[in-house]
């Protein structure tokens, strides 16, 4: 089980983002949180990473209690770029950011870990550059080694696709493959259907309901 999130309510202001909300995913799939604006989408992200309490509710990700537990579950869970809660510090260099993020989790050899993402992401030419100068495939993937730099089970990535271009999607998608064949289990949240389709299952939001990818029809299911 890569997550469970149990009879979830989160509440912002006066009204509940989500209300009874439960749901469970299995390991090792690519997974979208599609729903329109202000369905929940990054709420969900941010409950999964432990940043955000609900007013009622467990959430387990890999059986921690992430909210009774949230250190062990921190180490299971990388967050990429979420711009309500961006983990890069826009004045650092990529080389920067990923060392506060290896020391953050308090990783053995961080050096070890910060040479290893930049060369997994070929981000050699950029290491010394300030974050908020890359060009936008190159902070993305910023993002995605910030997440993984801790070799998470759980991946999580607010709408990766997000001022990219088509054949810059592609890489981003071939990366999120990548990552799947390494067992991993991506959690991304999307508002549009032909990235969704693109995922093993998608999670219809903000009602939880989940359809894998072979059962989808749109037509019926795009109100869910
Ligand atoms: N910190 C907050 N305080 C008050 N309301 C909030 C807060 N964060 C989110 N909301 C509200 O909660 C609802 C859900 O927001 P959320 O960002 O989770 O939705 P989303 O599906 O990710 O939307 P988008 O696609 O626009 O990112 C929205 O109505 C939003 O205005």
């Amino acid at each position: 089980m890569a997550l469970r999130c149990q009879d979830i309510t989160i509440k912002h202001g006066r009204g509940n983002v989500l209300a009874n909300f439960n749901l469970e995913l299995s390991a090792g799939q690519i997974i979208a949180l599609y729903g329109s604006t202000g369905s929940g989408k990054t709420s969900l992200l941010l409950l999964l990473a432990g940043l955000l309490k609900p007013s009622v509710g467990e959430v387990f990700v890999e059986d921690i209690n992430v909210l009774k537990d949230p250190r062990r579950a921190r180490l299971q869970t990388g967050l990429g770029v979420i711009p309500e809660f961006n983990p890069l510090l826009s004045h650092l260099s990529v080389e920067e950011n990923l060392t506060f993020q290896a020391r953050a989790l308090k990783l053995a050899y961080p050096k070890d870990h910060v040479c290893e993402m930049i060369q997994n992401f070929r981000l050699e030419k950029e290491a010394k550059r300030r974050v908020d100068r890359l060009p936008a495939l190159k902070y993305t993937e910023t993002g995605m080694a910030m997440a993984l730099i801790g070799n998470p089970a759980l991946v999580l990535l607010d709408e990766p696709e997000y001022h990219l271009t088509t054949e810059e999607t592609v890489i981003i998608w071939k990366r999120l493959q990548t990552l799947k064949s390494l067992g991993k289990t991506v959690i991304l949240t999307t508002r549009h259907q032909e990235v969704a389709a693109q995922c093993d299952q998608v999670v219809f939001m903000p009602s939880g309901k989940v359809v894998s990818r072979h059962e989808l029809s749109w037509n019926s299911y795009s109100r869910a």
